[in-house]
This record gives C-alpha cells, sequence and structure tokens, in this order.
C-alpha cells in the first residue's frame, strides 16, 4: 500500500467530498481492486474504474461506511459492476492486508481506509438491519452526483427467529476466497464455530436486476419445498430511483441459516479417493461400498432439486419450457463464441502447457470441424425433453456434507448465483436440468484426475496406467450418480423425453463444461488445464461414434441408462 488519500473535509460528509474521490479513481481502486479475488476483470484489458454511486450506512454510535458501487470499463466488452463497502479505520487490528485500500486523513481523523467487511461495526450493522425490517433512505443528488438516490432496504426473511433477531451475535468474516464475500454471525466465540447461526453472503459483481440466487432460493423454498438448502434468512437491495420513476433493485447481499458442515463434498470426495490412491501402487482396485452409497444419495438430492424447480406454478420465470428455436439459436451462438474464443485462449498459451496436455489440445484443435457440426446439429435436431431454471455452477464445491446427532450423513446444497462468466440474462435462461448433471459428472472426474495426478503415491506409475485406472474410477462413480438421478424419477418423466436424448443432451452439456472449464483453468491454475482437456477428448470419442463409420453409429439410441 503506498497509496495516500488526504481530504481537507471530515468523513461524515464523504458522499460530497469529490476531490476524495477524485483521489479514489485515479490513483486507489484500480491497483486495489485487481489485487481482490473476487474481480472478475484481470485478465481483460482495462481502461478504468469509476464510482457510479455510493451509498451511506449509519454506524451504530460511530463513524458511517459507505457502499461504493464501481463501475469498471474494458477495451472489450460491457463494462462490470462492483461493490465496494469502505470504513475509516484507525485500527487495523482485524484487518487482513488484503482489506486494505490506502493510508488517509480527514479534517476530522488520520486513519487507514479499508473494505468494511472486516469491521466489526460495519457487519453488526447489516445484521441489525436485516433483523429490524427496515430501510436507510439515501440522501441522493449530491453536488458530485455519486450519492445514490433512492433506498438501502433490508429484508428479514423466515429463516431468523425473533430470539436471533433480538441478540448480541459475534461475527467474522469467513476466510474462503472465491467469487463473493462470506460474513457469518453467531453466539459463538470463532474458536467455537458450532454455535454460528447466519450465512451472509455480500455479492461483489452487481446485476441491475435481482440476482438469481435470491430467485432461486425463493421459490425452492416456497414453491418447490424442497429441503436440501440452507434457510432463507434475508437480504438487502438497492431500491433505486431517478427522475423518470423507480428502477429495477440490485441485490447487494443475502443472508441464509449456516450449515455446520464438515467440508464440502469436493473435500469429501477427495478423502474417499485416498483409499483408492493408496491401493493403486499395490495393483488393488479398492472402492468402499459407503463411496457409491454416497455418491447415489447425491443423485438422488440432485433430481429432487430438480423435481423442485420443475414444480407447478404461475411464475413465468420458473415454468417449464420446451428447446424452442429460440434457445437453440442462444445456446449454438453461446458455444460457438465459447469455443472461439477457447481456441484463441489455447493458441495463446499453448506453449506454456506441458507435454500431455499439449497432446490433447492437438485432438481439440484437430476436432475443430466435428465439433462445429455437432454443435450446429443442435439448431435443428427434434428434441422432445423439456427445460427447467437449473443451478447453473454444479459442482462438487457447490454441495456441502452435513450429519445429525445421529451420525446419518445428508447433503445441502449451495450457491445458485449460476455461471461466473454468465450475464445475468444468460443466468436466468432455462436449460435441461442434465447441464446440472453433467457439472457434477465433470467434477467427479476431475476429482479423480486432480487426486491420480498429483499425489506423491502414484509418482512412479506409467502415467498411461494411471489413466487407465482413473477413468475406471470415473465411470463407475459416474453411472452410479447417474442411475441414482435417473432412478428418483421411478418413471418416465416429462423433463426428459427418452434415453437417445438423454445422451445426447448429456454429450452437449458435458462438452459445454469442459470447454468452459479450459478457461477458467488457463487464467487459475494452469497446471490442471490437462483435466478439461481430458474431459473434452472424451466427449470427443463419443461424437466420433456417432459419425458415419464410427465404431457405434447406433450410440444415441443405444442408452447408458434407462428412464
Ligand atoms: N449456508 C452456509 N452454511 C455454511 N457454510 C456455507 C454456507 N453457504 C456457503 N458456505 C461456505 O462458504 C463458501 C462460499 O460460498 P458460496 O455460496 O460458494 O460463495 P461464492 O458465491 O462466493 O462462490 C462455501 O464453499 C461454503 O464453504
Ligand atoms: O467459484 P465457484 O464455486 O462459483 O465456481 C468456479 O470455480 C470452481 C473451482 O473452484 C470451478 O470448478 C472447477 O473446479 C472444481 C474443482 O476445484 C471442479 O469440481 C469443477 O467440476 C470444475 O468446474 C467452476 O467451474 C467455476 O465456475
Amino acid at each position: 500500500m503506498l497509496s495516500f488519500l488526504t481530504s481537507t473535509q471530515p468523513w461524515s460528509t464523504f458522499l460530497d467530498d469529490t476531490d476524495a474521490h477524485q483521489q479514489l479513481t485515479e490513483t486507489i481502486l484500480l491497483p486495489y481492486v485487481n489485487t481482490c479475488r473476487w474481480f472478475a476483470g484481470k485478465a481483460r484489458q482495462q481502461t478504468g474504474i469509476h464510482i457510479s454511486a455510493m451509498l451511506a450506512l449509519p454506524g451504530t454510535g460511530q463513524q458511517p461506511f459507505y457502499l461504493l458501487i464501481l463501475d469498471a470499463h474494458y477495451a472489450d466488452g460491457e463494462p462490470e459492476q462492483y461493490l465496494l463497502p469502505l470504513a475509516l479505520v484507525a485500527d487495523l487490528t482485524d484487518v487482513p492486508d488484503k482489506g486494505v485500500l490506502t493510508e488517509a486523513r480527514f479534517s476530522d481523523m488520520p486513519g487507514t481506509l479499508v473494505d468494511a467487511i472486516y469491521v466489526a461495526g460495519f457487519r453488526d450493522a447489516l445484521f441489525k438491519h436485516i433483523a429490524a425490517n427496515d430501510s436507510v433512505t439515501q440522501p441522493g443528488n449530491s453536488a458530485s452526483g455519486s450519492s445514490a438516490s433512492g433506498t438501502l432496504a433490508f429484508q428479514r426473511g423466515r429463516g431468523l427467529i425473533d430470539a436471533e433477531a433480538g441478540a448480541t451475535l459475534t461475527s467474522r468474516v469467513l476466510p474462503v476466497d472465491s467469487s463473493n464475500s462470506a460474513l457469518v454471525f453467531g453466539y459463538a466465540l470463532p474458536s467455537q464455530p458450532s454455535g454460528e447461526l447466519f450465512f451472509l453472503k455480500l455479492y461483489r459483481k452487481l446485476f441491475e436486476q435481482t440476482n438469481p440466487e435470491v430467485e432461486m432460493v425463493a421459490f425452492l423454498t416456497e414453491t418447490g419445498g424442497f429441503g436440501a438448502i440452507p434457510a432463507y434468512a434475508g437480504r438487502f437491495t438497492w431500491q433505486r430511483t431517478n427522475a423518470a420513476g423507480p428502477q429495477p433493485d440490485i441485490t447487494l447481499g443475502m443472508m441464509q441459516r449456516m450449515v455446520p458442515n464438515d467440508k464440502d463434498s469436493w473435500a469429501m470426495t477427495g478423502d474417499y479417493l485416498n483409499d483408492f490412491l493408496y491401493a493403486v501402487p499395490n495393483r488393488l482396485f479398492a472402492v468402499k461400498e459407503d463411496v457409491f452409497e454416497k455418491v447415489a444419495l447425491l443423485g438422488q438430492r440432485t433430481a429432487e432439486m430438480h423435481l423442485a424447480l420443475y414444480a407447478k406454478t404461475d411464475d413465468p420465470a420458473f415454468q417449464s419450457e420446451p428447446f424452442t428455436d429460440e434457445y437453440r439459436r442462444f445456446l449454438t451462438g453461446r458455444f460457438t463464441d465459447l469455443l472461439d474464443r477457447r481456441y484463441d485462449l489455447l493458441v495463446n498459451n499453448y506453449s506454456r502447457l506441458d507435454a500431455q496436455a499439449q497432446r490433447l489440445a492437438w485432438v481439440f484443435m484437430e476436432a475443430k470441424e466435428m465439433i462445429d457440426d455437432f454443435v450446429a446439429d443442435f439448431q435443428t435436431r427434434w428434441l422432445g425433453s423439456c427445460r427447467i431454471r437449473v443451478h447453473g455452477d454444479y459442482h462438487l464445491g457447490q454441495v456441502l456434507a452435513v450429519g445429525d446427532h445421529t451420525g446419518h450423513r445428508d447433503y445441502v446444497i449451495i450457491d445458485f448465483e449460476g455461471e461466473p462468466e454468465s450475464t445475468i440474462t444468460d443466468r436466468k435462461i432455462k436449460h435441461s436440468p442434465l447441464k446440472d448433471v453433467a457439472g457434477m459428472i465433470r467434477s467427479y472426474h476431475y476429482a479423480v484426475s486432480a487426486k491420480l495426478f498429483n499425489s506423491v503415491e502414484t509418482e512412479g506409475i506409467d502415467p498411461e496406467k494411471l489413466q487407465i485406472v482413473s477413468d475406471r474410477w470415473y465411470k463407475l462413480i459416474r453411472d452410479t450418480y447417474l442411475d441414482a438421478y435417473l432412478g428418483t424419477f421411478g418413471s418416465p418423466h416429462p423433463m426428459f423425453y427418452d434415453n437417445g436424448e438423454i445422451n445426447y443432451l448429456l454429450l452437449i452439456y458435458l462438452l459445454e463444461k469442459a470447454v468452459y472449464e479450459l478457461g477458467y483453468e488457463i487464467s487459475y491454475r494452469p497446471t490442471w488445464v490437462k483435466i478439461p482437456l481430458k474431459g473434452i477428448v472424451d466427449v470427443i470419442r463419443e461424437i466420433e461414434k456417432l459419425q458415419p463409420g464410427g465404431h457405434h453409429r447406433q450410440m444415441a439410441s443405444a442408452p447408458l441408462h434407462l428412464v
């Protein structure tokens, strides 16, 4: 932190302090957001960031807090909006380095400008307003044009009961590095996490609409009667108005009940893969029976989530729909665009890949024409299945493993915000539920690949042999998951026309997901690039079988699974 901000005004009038805003915009904000995990624009060519609005949140007897709405601009593509809450503090004891923006001197106080999530008073204020179900009217129309008009509106959900609403709770920032920020509230001290009651997600990337997660959680609980998600406890939104009248609300945060969980299913799958891993060097193929039971239970919960999303409703946002021409155009257009971007990314990063990844990348590049044809076929192929709202970014990390006092294990599904790369409109588009199924299948493939290829136990083993055992494990688990998923519907279900379509749609969504992941890994975890590449090559092999002269030309009508 090299910067310094000076102002002749007090912090309490920061909303109108144009000079301080200018200093922030010119020298402080851009370098700062580029250090933040939640800022998704790091790989884009940035042309600037500015404060598009600012909301005030009074602290309880202390300095006010300000919620900055930042507009990030890029050389290409649409700008993005982010939320950054600011506090001025004199004491940095609880603030990690990543929360510090700059030292600052205001006329009433020298201090440090920090991300307000690290300040207990800010977290308390959010919780108290949610519990009180009240709102903070914004002054609007400041000289700088930055201060927001409208209302910062807090809404209390059914998951927050009276006794807890009135209690004095402690809070902390959950140390997870993800796309948003997580605040936790409870009776417990940080050393006793079991007393923690609420999980509040402060959204970082903002959308000029209700956040899809809020809609999904509300529908699943109120209409779908789905129990395997954390209960909704509240939210806060910026209700905007301007001269033309009310504008769509922007969701800034959502609170759910805290789910006491040992770990997510990614970590749990890693644990049961350990037993498998230790057996491999001894030429044993060992999978414990309870692993299959756990995988099957997740298949069942996934199906129940989809049945809840299929529930009868008058709300057009959740009514099921057929595979319309509009959707086909949308999916093929998006897929073609994604493929173009991924081929470019791969070409530009090819020399950074290891030999195994380069071999897989070649197969992918050489299959371009066949993949293009496969995707184009989606435009015209007759499809009798239907589409519903789906989770959209379903993987093992989105499923928490929970247990009750009797030792009974189960799952709770989280993070219904959709795919991080997609626009808000795209996140609300209905798909076949098989899109989520493909997401989870990819995740099992990831789990086994990440474990077997990155462990000391398997270091001396020929990679080709390792690939064969890892494929065996993955296919057994994939089939267990799919059987349990499809078996939960019991009888033919209108969401799936027939087995041929199930296989075809699974291939489409598996390919789309693996191609999406390729970009994610090149940007964030280059050593993992071969995992999605292997997933892409697996689908290519299946598509080849569908080609005239392919080994199994009848694959589309030779079902993997019976519905
Ligand atoms: N209701 C909850 N109870 C307990 N932990 C939770 C809850 N919701 C999320 N978490 C934890 O917080 C992490 C981040 O949550 P997630 O919804 O995935 O956020 P993001 O949108 O930032 O990816 C999860 O991986 C999980 O460990
Ligand atoms: O941050 P989110 O949870 O919203 O999701 C993003 O990050 C995920 C990685 O944490 C990424 O998932 C990919 O890696 C997982 C293993 O770490 C694997 O289980 C998933 O199958 C794989 O897609 C996800 O794609 C991305 O959107």
